[in-house]
């Protein structure tokens, strides 16, 4: 594929976009889909590709965790099936393969966890004896330090499935709530489902949550040029920040690590970057949490730099005994 480019050639042939079948992961396609019409004037195709982690019902992190909705794409890119790829920030491993670029990370969503529970119950609310599902240790490890700090007796209950799959859990009665990412329900005009968005305080996202990938071969030079205008610089430095963090701490995307950067305003000037990074025990017993303030990097390397200081700090105190307990 060494001299085909996508933008060049035919323009009467659609891009071909890959992604995967879910409701959630065609949602977000669509979105990139119609917002690469707009700056390159081409027409884009989808090209659903079925990955492992979409059939398979064992849970993500007894089939390898880190990648699995990904590594199918990647495949397909790599094989010239399509031109770009759309993915989940989240769920990428924070390795870059050999002649793939990250060509764009667009605006990000609201990255926090957000709480559907039964008769509309905010966290805060939920009472003693409470079920709780997620199959997320990062989730698990932060709700369950919550509870023990409020002295509440709640239980995190392990969980997978899509975002329908997930909520019937309440619906059924089942569970008395769940946790999914705001993102994701907002991407599905879903958000009036939510009883509570999560604090940051309480429960730190995941590196990358709420913001969206595209990727694309290296050299499809032209078409890496066109998906940049897509991307968002503030969203970008933020994720490569958290994203260092977790590659630092040697941790894949099913580890208990929750990480958020913020960029801090001074009435219009964005001037500072605040990272917070969080790792902790699923039962809650134990939370490293750091949280580290400096002026906004201007570049790649020094976004990451950020990330591997604050990793450096937490490993300091102890983070790498608490992610042990890989996956579940
Ligand atoms: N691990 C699955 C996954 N990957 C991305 C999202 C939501 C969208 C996002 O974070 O951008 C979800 C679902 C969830 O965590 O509820």
């Amino acid at each position: 594929m060494t001299d085909y480019s996508p933008l060049g050639g035919d323009p009467t042939k659609p891009l071909r976009l890959g992604t995967r079948r879910s409701k959630l992961a065609m949602a977000q396609s669509g979105m990139v889909a119609d917002a690469v019409r707009e700056v390159t004037g081409r027409a884009v195709e989808l090209v659903e590709i079925t990955t492992y982690g979409d059939v398979s019902r064992e849970h993500l992190a007894q089939i390898g965790g880190t990648g699995v909705f990904v590594a199918a794409l990647r495949e397909a890119l790599a094989r010239g099936e399509v031109d770009f790829a759309v993915h989940s920030l989240k769920d990428l491993p924070t390795t870059q393969p050999e002649g793939l670029v990250l060509a764009a990370v667009p605006e990000r969503e609201d990255p926090r966890d957000a709480l559907v529970a039964r008769d509309g119950l905010t966290l805060a609310q939920l009472p003693s004896g409470a079920r709780i599902g997620t199959g997320s240790p990062r989730r698990m490890a932060q709700l369950n330090a919550y509870a023990r700090s409020h002295g509440l007796d709640m239980e995190t209950v392990a969980i997978r499935g899509n975002v329908d799959t997930r909520i019937d859990f309440v619906r059924s009665g089942e569970l008395d709530a769940v946790v999914l990412a705001a993102a994701g329900l907002s991407r599905l005009g879903r958000t009036g489902e939510v009883t509570d968005f999560l604090s940051t305080d309480t429960v730190l996202p995941a590196p990358g949550q709420g913001a969206l990938a595209i990727e694309c071969a290296e050299d499809s030079t032209e078409l890496a040029a066109a998906l940049a205008e897509l991307d968002d610089p503030h969203t970008r430095v933020a994720v490569t920040a958290e994203r260092a963090l977790l590659a630092a701490l040697e941790a894949g995307c099913s580890a208990p690590v929750g990480a958020l950067a913020d960029l801090l305003a001074d009435g219009q000037t964005v001037n500072e970057l605040r990272l917070r990074g969080v790792v902790g025990s699923t039962d809650g017993t134990s939370l490293v949490q750091l949280s580290i303030t400096g002026s906004v990097p201007t570049s790649h390397d020094d976004a990451a730099a950020f990330g591997r200081e604050l990793a450096s700090e937490m490993l300091a105190k102890g983070a790498a005994g608490l992610m042990g307990e890989r996956a579940l």
